[in-house]
């Protein structure tokens, strides 16, 4: 049985990993810890899953790799930075794991890759993410990291930023800019994670759309992540190289 803690026990993901983790036959919950709980109550987990908070992530994994305990993380807030820390950590625990997953839908994932497919062919792309109103961070983890795929797809393919006739505009009528790609955010109640990513060309268009309806779409992912990252050592960035597309 793979010992298992989860951090943000109480949260929206945390508590459906806990019931996830509870019923799969080949792992078990040995911790449940959220905000104001000590992390030495993780000290019987062999792997942490981390779904707290942007603030409270680098805590969380630098006292992970520090006991040697491997770490499945899907909080959102990654910048090159934040990945060059944990790499320094895993430097010092060679034998350690770290995955961090964007998005853990496999739905999510396979978008990912098919706009990094498309990017080359389109003049032109736009992300529209959406998301439940109760979401901290915007954009989505998903989406920053969609655009900063299709940027370097499209560098590689030696195209410039996508052009537009604005001269004048609202402040944030055409969204945020990540890595030259613009992205929209949308909050409303009733949704859970949804993103859209839509290239344009003259004459015609073409929408890549994920819609996660429920959490358990992400907890296939979380498990499989649980399962894997005991067998990689040093830190995996996104799902896509453990489902090996
Ligand atoms: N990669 C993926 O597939 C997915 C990623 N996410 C990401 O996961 C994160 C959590 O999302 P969600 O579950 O909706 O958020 P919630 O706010 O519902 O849950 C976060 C939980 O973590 C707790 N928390 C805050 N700080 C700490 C800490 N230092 N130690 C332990 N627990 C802490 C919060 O407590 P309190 O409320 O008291 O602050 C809360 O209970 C977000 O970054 C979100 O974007 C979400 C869905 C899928
Ligand atoms: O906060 C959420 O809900 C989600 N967060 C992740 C993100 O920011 O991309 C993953 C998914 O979109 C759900």
């Amino acid at each position: 049985m793979i010992r298992v803690g989860v951090l943000g026990a109480r949260g929206r993901m945390g508590a459906t990993v806990v019931k996830a983790v509870e019923a799969a036959p080949d792992m078990k919950v040995v911790a449940e810890v959220d905000d104001g709980d000590a992390l030495d109550a993780l000290s019987e987990a062999e792997v942490v899953v981390d779904f707290t908070h942007p603030a409270a992530v680098m805590d969380n994994l630098a006292y992970a790799v520090e006991h040697g305990i491997h770490a499945v993380v899907g909080t959102t807030g990654f910048t090159e930075e934040r990945l060059a820390s944990v790499r320094g950590w895993l430097a010092e625990r060679p034998g350690t794991g770290v995955l961090i997953a964007p998005n853990f839908a496999l739905g999510a994932v396979l978008a990912m890759r098919f706009a990094q497919q498309a990017a080359r062919f389109y003049s032109s792309v736009e992300i529209i993410e959406l998301h439940h109103n109760r979401k901290a961070d915007a954009p989505s983890g998903t989406a920053a990291h969609t655009a900063r795929l299709v940027a370097e797809a499209r560098r590689e393919a030696g195209l410039e930023p996508g052009a537009d006739a604005t001269t004048t505009e609202l402040d944030g009528a055409r969204g945020a800019t990540v890595d030259d790609v613009r992205v929209h955010s949308v909050r409303l109640p009733g949704l859970v994670a949804h993103e859209e990513i839509l290239f344009g060309q003259e004459g015609e268009t073409l929408t890549i759309r994920h819609d996660s309806m429920d959490r358990s779409s992400f907890m296939p992912g979380v498990l499989l992540g649980v399962r894997e990252v005991l067998r990689r050592p040093g830190l995996t960035v996104g799902l896509e190289n453990v489902l090996d597309l």
